[in-house]
């Protein structure tokens, strides 16, 4: 089977910091995927490792069948990103920015037509900066479109967004995922996840405890919601009151919380890259 995304054994660390510890993953063609965990789980250096714009110390990962490293400007072309903190030239405009993007590629979708869907018409003459954050977070998923991925990531889309705003996030994302594209986004809101995923995976730090569906998340153990699942799973240490969960006999993979607690952070020799990021 091609996968979409196939990540094996991939481990990073900054320092003695272990913030990816051996995660393992596929994505299949046409799937939305979240990968989940609380602050500093490692959920942004796999997508990073991943991606290819950071050097993992072990392990390997592809993306439509390609190394990220070694066929990343093939890989680009099929692949739209959203990073949390994009980064863009000050006083820059809407349309501006969205020209530069498209100069990038062979075979971009028009930018106009793409701002006009995500409701951002209006706002093409004025700066970036001036863009509310709602505005802002629906410009970073039209730059991701303008490639007309075959895979997009999405890193935190709709954090500081407010409840009209993500909604219509969501809505967009379902319309993306109708038309066939494969999705991997990170979010923090159980609701979303519930909302938008195929299936997901925890991370506690650096490592998954849990993998499958929504639904298998929530049978795993006595949780009457997937936030409840997501908390005894990714915050195994606040949980001291929540029921360990049972391994589901037929899906779901899961390693009990009580483990994720007690794996921690091991130190490891400092990585030779350390924090250096590259760029896309
Ligand atoms: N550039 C860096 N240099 C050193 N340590 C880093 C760097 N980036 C991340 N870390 C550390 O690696 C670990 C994982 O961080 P990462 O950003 O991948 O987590 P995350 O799950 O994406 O968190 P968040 O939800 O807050 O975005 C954390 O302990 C973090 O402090």
């Amino acid at each position: 089977m091609e996968y979409a995304v196939s990540v094996h054994d991939l481990v990073k660390s900054y320092g003695g910091t272990r913030a990816v510890d051996g995660v393992s993953f596929d994505v299949a063609l046409g799937e939305t995927f979240g990968l989940l965990g609380a602050n500093g789980a490692g959920k942004t250096t796999t997508l990073e490792c991943l991606l290819g714009v950071r050097r993992p110390d072990a392990g390997s990962a592809a993306i439509l069948g390609m190394d990220p490293r070694t066929q990343r400007k093939e890989l680009f072309r099929r692949v739209g990103v959203q990073f949390q903190e994009a980064r863009y030239q000050d006083k820059i405009t809407v349309d501006e920015l969205c020209r530069a993007t498209r100069a990038l590629y062979r075979e971009a979708d028009d930018p106009a037509r793409l701002l006009a869907r995500f409701g951002l018409g209006d706002v093409r003459a004025q700066a970036v900066e001036s863009l509310s954050g709602g505005q802002r977070q629906r410009l970073f998923v039209v730059l991701a479109l303008i490639p007309r991925p075959e895979v997009v990531f999405l890193d935190e889309l709709t954090t500081g967004l407010d409840v009209k705003a993500r909604r219509d996030v969501w809505k967009l994302l379902r319309e993306m995922r109708q038309q066939g594209m494969t999705i991997v986004l990170t979010s923090h809101f159980m609701d979303e996840v519930e909302e938008l995923c195929d299936r997901v995976a925890i991370l506690c730090a650096g490592r998954i405890v849990f993998s499958g569906t929504v639904p298998e998340a929530v049978a795993s153990g006595p949780f009457g919601s997937l936030e409840e699942a997501y908390l005894a799973y990714a915050e195994p240490a606040d949980a001291a009151d929540a029921v360990e969960p049972a391994t589901p006999a037929t899906a779901g993979t899961v390693a009990t919380p009580s483990t994720a607690a007690a794996l921690g952070t091991p130190a490891t020799a400092e990585s030779p890259e350390g924090g250096t990021r590259e760029s896309l």
